[in-house]
């Protein structure tokens, strides 16, 4: 009850920054997100609490995914629960496409209410620990999961502007399996120091070739909008963790098998995984 007590009156003093939200009151949703937290951290020896943090199409849920199968951690992604909630064409979805498809965020209110949802199905999987790729995303967001749980680490991840740019606008989905591709093949020079980056294309199998579809925010004005929202809203979480000492920097220098093993290393971790193994020798 301690950590609820916590919350309740960290959620006072937070508050004050925030506007009261139509949709939900933030001092509900935190409480949630607190409870759907408290049994994960108390588990002795728990799992790793991370936290991905980038640009968009930096490849937080690329690498966020395999980390996952590699630590055993649900990886939650909240553009995914975001995607979920549209497709299910409930009570909110219109009001939250819109607000996707013009590339801003989603009230801090709603996006906890996903979350908590979110790790109280983990909790009742019996899973423990959690890669967090896309939340917080805001001050406001960092402080409150501050208030409710200890986070470990926060990976984030950078890739020249360019290269994000083609990357979201290269990227297409199956619409049967979810499979994620990227058509785009980058190659840009390397200047001012920089080395080049070649990023080739992640193509489908033949049998999701027919299925691709583009996602609704990968268009170059919502891209470029989202990447500016990130710009003023995100960086400040950033230098949140920076001057907490939790923010591992990583630079992506290349495409995924380059990525992933060079990632691995600044984690001290090895992979294992066969499949992983095939695609870095590729
Ligand atoms: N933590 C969050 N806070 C507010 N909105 C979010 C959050 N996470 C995801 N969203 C919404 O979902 C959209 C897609 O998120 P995501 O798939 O993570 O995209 P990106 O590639 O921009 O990181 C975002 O543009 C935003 O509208």
């Amino acid at each position: 009850m301690a950590v609820m007590n916590r919350l309740i009156q960290r959620c006072g003093s937070v508050r004050n920054l925030c506007t009261k939200s139509p949709e939900t009151d933030l001092r509900k949703v935190s409480s949630a997100l607190s409870s759907a937290l408290d049994e994960n951290s108390k588990v002795k020896g728990r799992n790793v609490h991370w936290v991905f943090l980038g640009c968009p199409g930096v490849g937080k849920g690329t690498y966020a995914a395999r980390l996952s199968k590699l630590l055993s951690v649900p990886h939650i992604s909240t553009g995914d629960l975001v995607r979920h909630e549209l497709d299910s064409r409930g009570p909110l979805s219109s009001q939250l496409a819109e607000i996707v498809n013009q590339g801003k965020l989603i009230s801090d209110e709603i996006i906890i209410d996903l979350l908590s949802k979110r790790l109280e199905d983990a909790q009742a999987k019996g899973e423990t620990g959690f890669i967090l790729d896309g939340f917080p995303r805001t001050l406001k967001q960092a402080e409150i999961l501050e208030g409710v749980t200890d986070i470990d680490l926060v990976i984030n991840l950078k890739l020249r502007v360019e290269a994000l740019i083609a990357k979201c606008l290269g990227r297409r989905i199956c619409s049967e399996c979810r499979g994620n591709y990227n058509v785009a093949s980058i190659d840009i020079k390397g200047e001012n120091g920089s080395p080049r980056m070649y990023m080739p294309p992640l193509l489908p199998p033949s049998q999701c070739e027919s299925k691709l579809i583009t996602r609704s925010d990968d268009t170059e004005e919502v891209v470029k909008e989202r990447l500016k929202i990130y710009n003023e809203l995100s960086r400040p979480v950033e230098e949140y963790y920076r001057s907490r000492g939790k923010l591992l920097e990583f630079d992506l220098p290349g495409g995924i098998p380059e990525s992933w093993s060079k990632l691995l290393q600044a984690l001290n971790l090895d992979d294992d995984d066969d499949e992983h193994k095939k695609t870095a020798a590729a």
